[in-house]
């Protein structure tokens, strides 16, 4: 067999993932059903997790994008919305609480220093404000990145996974630490473009728009694309596109399927009017939550009316 394909044999059963090991997305993608028969390759960064799909060196790439406190992930949104394009096929939602972890022997007296995840200080905020007040916070790549510095005696402390601690040699010296109830992540799988996940009637869609020339009204007419049809946006982020001050494209996500006609609808209406659409794929929620649809707005409402469509031009109306 070619050297080429054995190396894509192998690279496709590769997934990436936000490192090092013992982060919370390394934890959420175990849930995959497939996990176990999988390489799973942590790498130091959002964009190296993705740059390595691109590069045909794994088969997918399993990154954080959305957290319940925070918003949407924006190394992952912007890595999404540009480059050689890739989609989503899955998602995974994990319930997060974080652990302050510590070297053997500190006391919550000795924690001047704390690190973590720039999405994670803010669902710990309130927590450090009123139990380390005057610790410094800096930034980590990742969780599992804060508690690896603190095992080299960088930081005192990092707010990651409890289940993070044993692996950098750390003790958890609080646990459930969470400003916010229910406080929540969600990961998803990134691959090469394909044909989207199967519809499942719990479906989310994700695409990136371009607004074209700036004119009163232009992020309404983009959003009535999807109010005329009955289609529910459950996030909508702006993004700085780089090109200047003002310039910004929109990370959205809505409920249903391309397949769905009423989305179909929707992202045809929206390639019209925008100069820039991208399609980020359609794949099942994780929470399996089924679109309430509005009346006139379900598959067999749009086939009677094309159907009475071509009726009309047929002169059988
Ligand atoms: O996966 C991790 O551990 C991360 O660093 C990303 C992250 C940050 C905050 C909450 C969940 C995941």
């Amino acid at each position: 067999m070619p050297v080429a394909i054995v190396a894509f044999m192998m690279s496709s059963g590769r997934y990436t993932y936000l490192g090092p090991a013992g982060t919370f997305t390394e934890a959420a993608l175990r849930t995959l059903p497939e996990a176990g028969t999988r390489e799973l390759v942590p790498m130091v960064s959002v964009p190296a997790a993705l740059d390595a799909v691109r590069a045909g060196e794994a088969g997918g790439a399993f990154v954080p994008i959305e957290n319940s406190v925070e918003g949407g992930v924006n190394a992952t949104l912007d890595e999404l919305a540009t480059g050689a394009p890739l989609m989503i096929y899955r998602e995974v939602l994990l319930p997060i609480t974080f652990a302050l972890l510590v070297r053997p022997g500190t006391t919550l007296a000795d924690v001047k220093t704390v690190t973590g995840h720039p999405v994670a200080q803010p669902q710990v905020r309130r927590w450090l404000s009123a139990n380390l007040p005057d610790a410094r916070w800096e930034s980590a790549a990742s969780n599992a990145d804060g508690a690896r510095q603190v095992q080299e005696g960088r930081f005192d402390g990092a707010f990651a996974g409890e289940f993070a601690a044993a692996m950098y040699g750390l003790q958890p010296l609080v646990t459930d630490i969470h400003d916010a109830q229910n406080a929540a992540t969600r990961f998803v799988l990134a691959g090469l473009p394909g044909r989207p996940s199967a519809p499942t009637g719990a479906d989310r869609t994700s695409v990136v728009l371009w607004l074209g020339d700036d004119h009163p009204g232009a992020l309404l007419e983009l959003l009535q694309e999807f109010a005329v049809r009955g289609v529910n946006l459950v996030r909508i982020e702006s993004r700085p596109t780089g090109e200047g001050i003002g310039r910004y494209c929109f990370s959205v996500d809505c409920e249903g399927h391309i397949a769905d006609r009423r989305v179909g609808e929707a992202l045809t209406g929206l390639k019209r009017i925008c100069p820039g659409v991208r399609f980020l794929g359609s794949y099942p929620r994780a929470d399996r939550v089924r679109p309430a649809l509005r009346p006139g707005t379900t598959d067999k409402d749009f086939t009677d009316a094309s159907d009475w469509l071509a009726r009309c031009l047929d002169g059988r109306a």
